[in-house]
């Protein structure tokens, strides 16, 4: 490990502290301190012990370890969605992938490693002050600039096509996903995938309904995923006592070749999906406030 890369310490209660090595420093605790100079040099995956006789295991920290103590501008993907998403939408090396909106970068960094220096990524992000947060995750991640990212400051739905980018994949995490499924079906090649990360069921409900309504995706798969670690130690075989429950909910659809269209009868709800008596709106004719109040991004 080398002066300004980045560690991680684990004490033997699991506490986790993140520092970036510099020569001459100290680390500080209530076990004392620890000389930076110890660690610069040596390989990573030993234990050291602080002047005070703490010990902390060093190792770098991986990218599901960095993405959840990163600094944070937005809520960010986390990794078991993250490696749904890397999965489910088929994110391959060298693949052209357009993301919305890029946050505090997280999920970006998954798909960077994903599509590797010969892919492309290109995230655009509507505020400044998160596309400065993802910047410096990003660029901290890969230790520089990777050569497959591209970060574009504006709405998802005017500049994309504006750009006249193509794409294999395109990832939408934001507030409302709807808004972007013209401009989406616009760039993607035929056969290529939208995956969507929406966090609640009205959400969910609007955008695959405004998917099924374009009319050229294939009919939107939808799940969630929640882990549950497990404590195995002698006889006591146990689920652990918390676990990783909702975060979002995942969907994908494929786009379906220029004038080609789904199968009638995967495009429309069933007759009385909604009930023979209701006689309300439908998710796709929801106004938008009654989302925004629901939701921050
Ligand atoms: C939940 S955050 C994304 C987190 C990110 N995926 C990560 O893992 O760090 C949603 C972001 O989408 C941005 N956003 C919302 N609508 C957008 C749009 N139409 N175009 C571009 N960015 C958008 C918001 O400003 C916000 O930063």
């Amino acid at each position: 490990m080398r002066a300004g890369e980045w560690v991680r310490l684990t004490d033997n209660k699991g506490r986790r502290h993140n520092l970036c090595l510099e020569p001459g420093k100290r680390f500080f605790s209530n076990k004392g301190h620890l000389e930076h100079d110890e660690l610069i040099g040596r390989e990573e995956g030993f234990s050291v012990t602080s002047s005070a006789g703490g010990q902390y295991l060093v190792f770098r920290p991986l990218l599901s370890e960095f993405v959840v103590s990163m600094p944070r501008g937005a809520a960010v993907v986390y990794p078991k969605d993250a490696a749904q998403i890397v999965a489910m939408a088929d994110i391959f090396p060298g693949a052209d992938v357009v993301e919305a909106g890029v946050g505090s970068g997280a999920l970006t960094c998954s798909l960077l490693r994903a599509v590797g220096p010969h892919g492309r990524v290109s995230s655009y992000e509507r505020r400044e002050e998160f596309a400065d947060v993802a910047r410096r995750n990003v660029t901290q991640f890969f230790d520089g600039e990777h050569p497959a990212w591209q970060l574009s400051l504006g709405d998802l739905a005017e500049e994309l096509p504006r750009s006249g980018e193509r794409a294999d994949r395109v990832i939408l995490d934001m507030l409302a996903p709807w808004d972007c499924v013209d401009a989406v079906a616009d760039a993607l090649r035929p056969g290529g995938i939208v995956c969507g990360y929406v966090a609640t069921t009205t959400q969910l409900s609007r955008f695959v309904e405004t998917l099924r309504a374009h009319g050229s995706f294939t009919e939107p798969s939808v799940w969630e995923s929640l882990v549950r670690d497990w404590h195995v130690e002698g006889l006591a075989v146990r689920p652990g006592h918390k676990m990783i429950g909702h975060t979002a909910f995942l969907v994908t659809a494929r786009r379906m070749a220029p004038g080609e269209r789904p199968p009638r009868k995967t495009r429309r709800p069933a007759p009385g999906a909604y009930g023979p008596d209701y006689t309300g709106p439908r998710p796709a004719d929801l106004p938008p406030q009654v989302l925004e109040d629901t939701q921050d991004d």
